[in-house]
């Protein structure tokens, strides 16, 4: 909806009312239709001012709209009919204008915005491109190589750097709508050819091929198989080389193809998941909307290896006072010194001035006796973490939280330590903990919504997703990485190499494969964790068959490498070799071919032609198999909570939603077949036994993926 408003005697106000956001639903474009007509039709209205109610301008075309039928008048011709008005029309641009709704303000003869405001063209983040003429205003607006960087990105600038594209004609710290009201004011009289933005010539750069042929490159590099990306190339490439009607005609194409494609469909799902992990629920019935968080203003982190330091620089750069506590005195000093780099380089980037003065640091556990909420990160070592929680339950205030960086262990034991275990939970964070999107926020039996709440609250002050989630070994992300990881072992014993086991992940979109992945995070960090369990132990120790554990299959070739020091990137050799330690750069290992040929011989394996396919089916639907026991289990209260885990955390192309999405896209029951069938030929390997979910959701006509939680609701009752 829209409403209308004379204001200053000749002004036609236009403001959009659609809350949240004011997206351009089929009920707001009618309005915007019939509000231009009425202001061009009334003699007394020398301009128009469109503006956004409570402070936004325009969120964009409205998503909940993609998936249904379009009705309403569309958004091109309502966007061109502003172009062709016989009347200024001026955008007043406060809070934002994104996607469509830069689309109309570029429709607009000026465009005025809060210097809060931010301005872009996202739809490639919803495998879309800028489609009501977006793709071929801006360049025409702000040349060839500002625009796409910014259509291709979809990255948010703010009115300064608008200002500064030439996006945007004026800012003000003033209430903007006034502003634009007086500016319409003025330029009632002005031409207005000069300010419709469809009829610019598109400037383009000397070298315009060879910036284009730059510019496609690096996105097929960096898409990973997005297809949206290419399609923003190509439409600002139609831009600046096709007069305008052919641009539009090109820009339509180009979207009709993105629109229907499951890619788009994928993107737009993730969307709306990425909102759904904040509306979290607990099995006790709490949730996000019924448990209040506490404020916190000073925290504390306990251990300063890797993490604590990257939980550090992620808490005082959101502003929090932070106790920072390393017991060894040269370990403080190098953490306090790589501390301050990482801030020092963060605040850099982003023009401000570093957070250093937020850090206190100290060898003394006793310094954290004030503070809010601790995040205890030292080493992933059960003992350890049991001593360091009793020793904070007696230090602190009663009232802190305490909070444990643990990637898998139990939350529950570690809050028996204390006095009060209501107040401890989970805060798994993703090395490089400053950097990585994602927090899981595990809650166990005895963790209190408040607890929860907060630990919530804190992860988005500090700029994380977070998802809350149940307590179980590996949480969500890493108990789903253990049957991936485990095929990825299997499928070497029966023949495939670590090369084209990576190249099918990374073909199907992982920024890398799982044993690249295992070089860059370090071989023996498993290793430890399966030496505690028992499992990686030589078969003298246990009587136990190299391939059998606790009447499993089992692969000890991550255990025979590290016996060898190959622990991957930082030993120089691993899955791969490298040309030193540290190196990034994998090659084939001959060494490592002989090893597999040598190992297969020594336990009879005959290793037989892999191909992609059952690289794929068996990696991916293991690892989807897991995610419906976490489900069924009521780890995670959705589908969704998994997704998002997975594409923020693990890698998990974007573009494909998730793996619980993906398992919806290829079909439950062909997943259900396949598990089946790969558990037929290998029944010693539990993990591919198909979960009872699973089969629930498929003998229930496999509802879409929107409504796979209440079939869930069903089964847990039933359990
Ligand atoms: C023909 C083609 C034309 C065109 O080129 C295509 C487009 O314009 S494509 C569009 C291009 N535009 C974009 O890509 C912009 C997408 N939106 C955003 O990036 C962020 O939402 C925004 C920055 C606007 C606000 O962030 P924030 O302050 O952190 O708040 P938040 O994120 O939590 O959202 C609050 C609520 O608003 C909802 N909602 C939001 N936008 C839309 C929408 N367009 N529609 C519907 N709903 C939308 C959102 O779901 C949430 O609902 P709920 O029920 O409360 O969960």
């Amino acid at each position: 909806m829209a409403q209308y408003t004379r204001v200053s005697g000749s002004v036609g106000l236009i403001t959009l009312q659609s809350p949240p956001v004011n997206a351009l639903s089929a009920a707001v474009r009618q309005g915007i239709v019939d509000l231009m007509q009425r202001a061009l039709s009334e003699p007394e209205v020398k301009s128009v001012v469109i503006c956004g109610q409570n402070g936004i301008f325009c969120g964009g075309a409205d998503i909940k709209e993609f998936g249904g039928q379009m009705s309403g008048p569309p958004l091109i011709p309502m966007i061109h009919a502003i172009e062709a008005a016989s009347k200024p029309v001026v955008a007043a641009i406060e809070g934002i204008a994104l996607g469509g709704g830069l689309e109309l303000a570029l429709g607009c003869h000026y465009r005025i915005a809060h210097s809060k405001a931010k301005v872009g063209l996202p739809e490639v983040t919803l495998g879309l491109l800028p489609g009501a003429g977006g793709s071929q205003r801006l360049p025409r607006l702000i040349g060839v190589p500002a625009a796409l960087d910014l259509i291709t990105t979809g990255r948010h600038v703010t009115a300064a750097e608008a200002l500064k594209f030439g996006l945007v004609d004026q800012i003000t710290d003033h209430n903007t709508v006034n502003v634009a009201v007086k500016f319409a004011q003025r330029v009632t009289d002005q031409p207005l050819d000069a300010r419709r933005i469809s009829t610019y010539p598109c400037l383009c750069p000397p070298d315009v091929d060879v910036l284009f042929e730059e510019v496609m490159q690096s996105v097929r590099r960096t898409a990973r198989g997005a297809i949206a990306p290419i399609a923003c190339v190509q439409a600002v490439r139609a831009a600046a080389t096709l007069p305008y009607n052919q641009g539009m005609e090109r820009e339509r194409e180009l979207l009709a193809t993105l629109f229907t494609s499951g890619q788009a469909h994928a993107l737009q799902y993730f969307f709306f998941a990425q909102r759904a992990v904040g509306r979290w629920s607990m099995p006790s019935g709490a949730r996000w909307d019924t448990s209040k968080p506490r404020p916190v203003h000073k925290a504390a982190v306990i251990g300063l290896g890797t993490m604590g330091r990257g939980i550090t620089v992620a808490l005082a750069q959101a502003g929090f006072s932070v106790v920072a506590v390393e017991t060894q005195e040269k370990q403080l000093m190098e953490a306090k010194q790589a501390i301050s780099g990482m801030l020092e380089r963060g605040a850099k980037r982003r023009g401000v001035a570093p957070a250093l003065d937020k850090i206190n640091y100290g060898r003394n556990i006793q310094s954290v006796a004030d503070v809010d909420l601790v995040i205890e990160a030292v080493f992933e070592d059960m003992a350890l973490k049991k001593k360091v929680f009793q020793q904070l339950s007696a230090v602190c205030k009663p009232s802190t939280f305490l909070c444990s960086n643990t990637s898998g262990l139990d939350i529950d034991q570690l809050a028996c330590q204390t006095r009060n275990p209501e107040l401890v939970v989970g805060m798994h964070f993703f090395a490089p903990a400053h950097v990585m999107k994602l927090l899981e926020v595990v809650y166990g039996p005895k963790s209190s919504p408040l607890a929860v709440a907060t630990a919530m609250q804190l992860g988005k002050k500090i700029g994380k997703v977070s998802v809350a989630v149940g307590n179980c070994r590996g949480f969500v992300g890493n108990r789903m990485l253990k049957p991936y990881l485990e095929q990825a072992l299997f499928l070497l014993e029966e023949g495939a190499t670590p090369e084209f086991v990576d190249q099918v992940l990374e073909e199907f979109g992982f920024a890398m494969g799982v044993f690249r992945m295992s070089d860059l995070s370090g071989l023996d960090v498993g290793w430890k964790v399966r030496m505690a369990d028992g499992l990686a132990m030589p078969d003298s120790t246990t009587g136990q068959p190299t391939r059998l554990r606790q009447g499993r299959r089992y692969s000890p070739l991550g255990d025979l490498l590290c016996e060898q020091r190959r622990f991957g990137q930082k030993t120089g050799r691993g899955w791969y070799q490298y040309d030193k330690p540290g190196s990034q750069v994998a090659k084939p290992d001959p060494w490592l071919h002989r090893f597999l040929d040598e190992y297969r011989a020594r336990h009879a394996l005959v290793a037989h032609r892999i191909d992609h396919q059952e690289v794929l089916e068996r990696c991916l639907y293991s690892m989807i198999n897991e995610g419906f026991r976490i489900l069924e289990d009521g780890i995670a209260a959705g589908p969704e909570d998994i997704d998002v885990i997975y594409v923020f955390g693990y890698s998990w192309p974007r573009h494909r939603g998730g793996p619980m999405f993906y398992a919806a896209t290829v079909g439950l029951n062909k997943v259900l077949e396949r598990l089946e069938h790969y558990y037929q030929a290998h029944p010693d390997v539990p993990s591919l036994q198909p979960c009872p979910l699973l089969r629930k959701l498929v003998a229930s006509g496999s509802p879409p993926i929107q409504k796979w939680r209440e079939v869930i609701k069903k089964v847990r009752s039933q359990l």
